[in-house]
């Protein structure tokens, strides 16, 4: 059965959120012995920003790795617009319009910030390397076309500054801001962050937090977060989805999640069914 909804609201702060673009029905995942993800169904909406959270080891990362293609669930269903998606591997998730970071820094130290960022476009590329080599026209303006998308980014993040530098000289802050240039240089629809702020000072976590809602509200792109700061998850999300030891604990707006005794209990270490 297609579940998918078509009503969209207007936020409090005026932004318009759709229907279902993504459904995750009765997904479990396990390794081995270890269950990591139980029985969890939720959905994302088109234009929200919703993020998960949980303890360590609640199954975060492992739900991202299901919805970008990393990870093939036991059971479940992923839907994608409307329609359930067949088993895919993550190139061809990415070619989807579904774009990720990773909670450890994954980029090229030895490359350029430009150069990073360029391989985000790699999943548009149709010119085959032969091509290029030849510099045929096509592949020209193929290359200009890919420049002119990863100049956007590196204006909109604020880092003309360091497009030339090796990523391995940049200060961790500065890389998950690379980080995130190259997901967008995939001008994706979906938009999958493992903890964006981990390991920022609080400079840089307001920093991040602003381009964050700035690529929400400019190119109206779907976000699903994961992050381990409550301040920054309730400021910035429309609605959260809470995991513990697998399961979903909560689900609903941050006030809501923020109400609800079997959060607080997780939270607090309290044990539960
Ligand atoms: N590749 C893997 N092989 C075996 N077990 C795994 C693998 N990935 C995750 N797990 C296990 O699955 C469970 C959920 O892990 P996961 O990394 O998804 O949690 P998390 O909520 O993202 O944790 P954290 O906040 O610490 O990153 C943990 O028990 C973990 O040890």
């Amino acid at each position: 059965m297609n579940t998918q909804t078509a009503e969209s609201f207007v936020t409090e702060d005026g932004r318009t959120i759709g229907g279902v673009v993504m459904e995750m029905k009765n997904i479990t995942l396990r390794f081995g012995g270890v269950v990591a993800i139980k029985d969890i169904s939720f959905d994302i909406r088109e234009g929200e920003i919703r993020a998960i959270i949980g303890p360590n080891g609640a199954g975060k990362s492992s739900m991202l790795n299901v919805i970008s293609g990393f990870y093939v669930p036991q059971e479940g269903e992923v839907w994608f617009k409307g329609g359930k998606r067949p088993q895919m591997k993550p190139y061809q998730v990415a070619q989807q319009g579904i774009a990720r970071t990773f909670q450890n820094i994954a980029l090229f130290d030895g490359m350029s910030v430009l150069d990073n960022i360029m391989t985000g476009r790699l999943t548009k590329m149709h010119t085959n390397m032969f091509q290029q080599a030849l510099w045929f026209g096509k592949a020209e303006r193929e290359e200009n076309q890919h420049r002119e998308q990863v100049e956007k980014v590196i204006d909109f993040l604020e880092i003309q500054n360091i497009r030339k530098t090796p990523v391995g000289r940049l200060p961790y802050g500065l890389k998950k801001r690379v980080e995130l240039a190259r997901a967008l240089a995939a001008e994706p629809n979906l938009l999958l962050l493992d903890e964006p702020m981990a390991g920022m000072n609080v400079e840089e976590k307001e920093d991040m937090s602003r381009f964050i809602l700035d690529v929400n509200d400019e190119f109206g792109t779907t976000i699903a977060l994961i992050e381990h700061d409550m301040g920054v998850v309730m400021d910035l999300s429309d609605r959260v989805v809470v995991m513990d030891y697998g399961k979903k604990i909560g689900d609903g707006t941050p006030d809501e999640v923020r109400n609800n005794q079997a959060v607080i209990d997780a939270y607090l270490g309290v044990a539960h069914d």
